[in-house]
């Protein structure tokens, strides 16, 4: 099957990575088109009325990629570039990346291609509710559950579900996580990602013989992920020496203040103007020498221009989808980059988000040291099965965790057969 729906670089990217996985299984031919391509795409335009009184027009997307495991599952970006292509590809992920690390969930992402630096906070909440009036049909605790991603936080979150609730008439925290502790948040969540980030960077580091404080990391990307990255690695002992956003890079060999540069960011909303170390602009960032090099912002930064120049001996992939598949086989020819994959490495969002849906649907919440503690016990168990499949196969890292997580969802559909 060829897909004119979805029809986009990013989505040929995770196609092409589905199709390298299914080749390696084996996977029977009339298995593979059904486990690949996503079930359902929401799209939807929405007008909200604007601070001058204008009514703009967005366009929006929810693809809920495979619901043969449980309800779908992921977050939602307020991004100028978001397509129906590129949520599509992120939806993909979601479920290789739930499949792996043994969440029952199939995989969803959705987008709203708006700039969420040009909205005041005002415009910011009516997209969030509308997105989420536009999408109360399709979505709930056991059909669709939605999270943070690029551009969206703890309070957008909050609005979506206060808007969820208010039309279904109940309150009902399990239909989004990622929210505010407040109102049926889970404790750790807001870190997580950048949490498990670090601590996957601290294990693999020590597996090769590394102690953290000998190690160097340059961080692409100072939102949520790359600044909980950064804090987390910095508790480990590790010199963050680069640091970066949109309006370009700090560098510093010596080391950043982590902490000055978020209170800076929290000051004014960007790193601009930011005065410790060299400005360089993000591709420069990339190539700089370092142990660690963690992309925590868009896809396809690291080209095959950029894998052939990269001067680190990790890759860590905070972002979805940072590495190209030339890219990809760049360094596999070169095998001096260890490159801990996506899925494994930015899954501590959503294994926190499974945690605070499965506290809201208890009611019952937990200590934050508890989801620390069960947070890394999935990401050490994910983490063994990735690196004892690359051994057993004799394949890349991706394509161990990438295989592992579809062959999973491949199984389930196999079992469940095909109705009617
Ligand atoms: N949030 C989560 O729980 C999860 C997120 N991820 C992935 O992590 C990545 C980052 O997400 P998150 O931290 O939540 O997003 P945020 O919106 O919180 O932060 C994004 C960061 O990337 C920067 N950025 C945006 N565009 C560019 C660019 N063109 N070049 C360099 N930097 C850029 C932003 O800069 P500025 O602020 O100046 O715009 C910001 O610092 C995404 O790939 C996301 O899919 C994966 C798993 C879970
Ligand atoms: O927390 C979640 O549900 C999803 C997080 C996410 O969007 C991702 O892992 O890419």
């Amino acid at each position: 099957m060829q897909s004119r729906i979805f029809d986009s670089q990013v989505f040929n990217m995770a196609c092409r990575q589905f199709d390298a996985a299914a080749e390696i299984l084996d996977l029977p031919m009339d298995d593979r088109d059904r486990t690949k391509f996503p079930k359902r795409c929401i799209a939807v335009t929405m007008p909200v009325r604007m601070d001058d009184g204008r009514v703009e027009v967005f366009e929006a997307y929810r693809v809920q990629h495979h619901l043969s495991k449980g309800p779908t599952k992921g977050g939602t970006r307020f991004h100028p570039s978001v397509t129906v292509g590129e949520v599509a590809a992120l939806a993909m992920w979601m479920s290789w990346k739930c499949a792996l690390v043994g969440l029952p969930y199939g995989g969803a992402k959705g987008g709203v291609a708006v700039d969420p630096r040009q909205l005041s906070l005002a415009e910011k909440e009516r997209v969030s509710r509308r997105y989420m009036q536009e999408l109360v049909p399709f979505v709930g605790p056991n059909i669709d559950v939605m999270a943070p991603d690029m551009g969206t936080d703890p309070q957008t979150m909050a609005w979506m579900m206060d808007t969820y609730s208010n039309i279904v008439g109940c309150s009902t925290p399990a239909v989004v996580t990622g929210k505010p502790i407040d109102i049926g948040g889970s404790e750790g969540r807001l870190e997580s990602t950048g949490r498990g980030v670090a601590y996957l960077i601290k294990r693999y580091l020590e597996s090769h013989g590394l102690r953290p404080h000998q190690a160097t990391v340059n961080i692409q990307g100072f939102g949520n992920v790359g600044s909980h990255a950064a804090l987390g690695l910095l508790g480990y002992g590790c010199r963050i020496t680069g640091i970066s956003d949109i309006s370009g890079a700090i560098f510093n060999p010596g080391g950043i203040d982590v902490h000055e540069a978020l209170r800076h960011v929290e000051a004014n909303g960007t790193l601009e103007g930011y005065m410790e170390g060299d400005r360089l602009t993000n591709d420069e960032l990339l190539l700089q020498k370092c142990t660690v090099l963690v992309p925590a912002a868009l896809e396809r930064v690291i080209t095959v221009k950029v894998a052939r120049k990269l001067k680190c001996r990790f890759l860590a992939e905070a972002a979805n989808g940072p590495t190209t598949v030339s890219a990809d086989a760049v360094l596999d020819e070169r095998g001096d980059i260890e490159v801990i994959p996506d899925v494994l490495c930015n899954s501590g969002g959503v294994i926190c988000s499974y945690f605070e849906w499965v506290q809201d649907l208890q009611s019952l919440f937990w200590e934050h040291d508890e989801v620390l503690r069960k947070l890394f016990d999935i990401l050490d168990k994910a983490r063994h099965s990735v690196e004892t499949q690359k051994e057993r196969l004799g394949i890349s890292r991706r394509n161990a965790a990438l295989t592992l997580g579809i062959e999973r969802v491949a199984r389930a559909k196999a079992l469940r057969g095909i109705f009617p």
